[in-house]
Formats: structure tokens, sequence, C-alpha cells
């Protein structure tokens, strides 16, 4: 790496394979170096932004919008601003959201006007091993892409299977890219804080048309919101049978049960549900669910939601 440039890390991965939870431990460890993080959500609120700035101030939010698509430009003029902040950063990272291909951003950082300035230092894409074999058609090429852009895999959730489900995935993500397997994407220091690392060296390869749209519009996505308390037990037995069309839901909710707002993480059937800091307490529910393109069941899931409120006398 030269040391006169950004060093620029690329966190990639599908929806809820552990992106996050990654680059809330990036952060952590890297507290007191001079290190910015950019993130992507693609729904109309930047939930992971939120989550991370509980750990630093450092967050730059890029929404609404595949930040290898539509907000690509953002992405550029964001990359911009922050080649001149002084003291000089040492590092950035930029999770891209679950929808997005990596290479697309690998070409942005290879814009003359950033070139100069920051250097990639490695594509990290963060598998989910409980689905990465189970997407189908446009969203396993999607899927496909992040996992060619890499330069390092993170085979993660691997609590969530067994043996023989772990080598059929060895199998299928093969021999050509480092994998280091994880449990809560756990990912040592070493292999991405050295940037004396040996990797291959990188060639742009021809981007693969994962679609014909750009990547927004393979998903599609919804905001509920409600200002009533909900029922924990009653959401969670509803969460458990949404329809497998359904991506991705994440965001405050505000739970009856103690009258508090809880984060809310669920991909395919599980549910996490995890006490708001101080800060991010908020009176208002507030979900983003993201499902394949052209889903069209969002009448129905507002009703599901509704029977969940809890009505006070
Ligand atoms: N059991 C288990 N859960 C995990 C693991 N890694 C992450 N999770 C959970 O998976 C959920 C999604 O994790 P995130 O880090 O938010 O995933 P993401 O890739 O950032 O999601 P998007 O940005 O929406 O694409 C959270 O509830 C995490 O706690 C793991 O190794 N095992």
């Amino acid at each position: 790496m030269d040391a006169q440039r950004i060093a620029v890390t690329v966190v990639s991965g599908f929806l809820g394979a552990g992106k996050t939870t990654l680059l809330n431990r990036m952060v952590r460890r890297a507290q007191g170096s001079r290190l910015a993080v950019i993130v992507n959500d693609f729904g109309e609120l930047n939930i992971d932004a939120a989550i991370v700035s509980e750990v630093t101030d450092a967050v730059y939010s890029l929404q609404n919008g595949c930040i290898c698509c539509t907000v690509q430009e953002d992405l550029l003029a964001q990359l911009g601003s922050l080649a001149q902040l002084e003291p000089r950063l040492e590092r950035i990272v930029i999770e891209c959201s679950g929808v997005s291909d990596p290479q697309r951003i690998v070409q942005t950082l290879a814009y003359p006007q950033l070139r100069s300035q920051m250097q990639l230092d490695m594509v990290i894409t963060v598998v989910d091993a409980t689905r990465h074999l189970q997407l189908e058609g446009e969203y396993a090429r999607l899927a496909r892409a992040q996992v060619a852009a890499a330069d390092l895999l993170l085979l993660n959730k691997t609590d969530l299977v067994d043996e023989q489900q772990l080598q059929a995935l060895r199998e299928a993500l093969g021999q050509r890219t480092r994998v280091h397997e994880s449990v809560q994407s756990q990912l040592p220091d070493a292999l991405w804080l050295d940037t004396e690392l040996e990797l291959e060296p990188r060639t742009l390869k021809p981007l693969t048309r994962v679609s014909d749209d750009d990547h927004g519009e393979m998903f599609s996505s919804w905001l509920w919101q409600s200002d009533a308390a909900l029922d924990v037990e009653g959401l969670r037995g509803w969460l458990q049978a949404l329809p497998s069309d359904v991506f991705r839901v994440k965001g405050l909710v505000v739970l009856a049960q103690g009258n508090k707002a809880h984060w809310l993480q669920h991909v395919g059937t599980r549910s996490q549900f995890l006490p708001a800091t101080d800060e991010a307490q908020a009176r208002v529910t507030r979900l983003v669910f993201i499902a394949r393109r052209g889903f069209d069941g969002w009448d129905a899931l507002g009703q599901g939601l509704d029977a969940c409120k809890v009505v006070r006398p």
C-alpha cells in the first residue's frame, strides 16, 4: 500500500449477511485511528448508519438507492470530500447495501480524481451460510457477482449450518479466493488491517450483467410507520410467517412490553430484538421491508402489523 494514499476497504454481501455486524467490529477495532465509514442502505431509512453511529461519529450516509447505480455520483462526491479532510484519514470503509455489486465501487475508485488520493485495499464479501445456496435466478447471480469481486470471503453464520452444508458452501465458493469462516462476522485483524498482506493482483473484470435494470429495480422496498406500541410475541409470530419473497426487515420498533424502542433485525426466518440506546429511543416504529421485484403484498403485511398493535385503554 502507498502510505500517501487513504486505504479503502469495501464491505459487500447479500441482504442480511452480516456486513453491519462486521463494520461495527471494524470501527471498534480502529478506535483512535483516522477511520471514516460510508454506509449505504437501499431502503428509505439508513438504519445501518444509525446503528454504526452508536459506535462512531465518522459515519457518512448514502441512502435511498443502490450505491453502485443511482447514488454512484453521490459516492464519488462523498469520497472527494473525505479526501480533503485534515488531518488526513488513514482508512475509509465503504459498506455497500446488500443489493450492490462491489465491482462498480472498485471502478468508482479508479476515477482519475480519486486515484491519486486513495487506494483500494480490499473487497471483503460477507456470505450468509444459511442462504447463499438457496438464492435463485437474478438474486443468485447478484450474490455470485459479489463473491466474484471479493479479495476475501467471510463465510458467516456458520453457527447456523451443519458440517454437510458447510462443505457444500466451501465447494461452491471455490478455491480462487481466500475464505475465512466466521460467527457474528469475527474477522482477525491481520486479515484486514495488515496492509502488507499479499493479495492477488487486481484486474478489473468486465461487469457481468446481473440484470438489465439497475439493482434497485430487482428489489422493492416499503416503509411502515406507526406511533402505536407493538406486542413482541405477536410480532415474532407474524415475522416467522412472512412470505419468502421478503428478504429483509429492519428498523426501530417500540415494544409494548416496557414501552422501549428496540432494533429489529429479521433475515429469513430469524428475528432479533436489541434494546436501542437512549439517543436512538423513538416514540415511533419505523420498519423497512425489502422484497423481490414486483412483490405486491404490502397491504396484507400492513394488516398483519396492525394486528400486532397494542391499544392502550
Ligand atoms: N446467528 C447468527 N446471526 C448473525 C451472524 N452474523 C450476523 N447475524 C445476525 O444477522 C442479522 C443481520 O446482520 P447485519 O450485520 O445487520 O447484516 P447486513 O449484511 O448488514 O444487512 P443489510 O445491510 O440489511 O444487507 C443481525 O440480526 C445479526 O445479529 C452469525 O454469524 N450468526
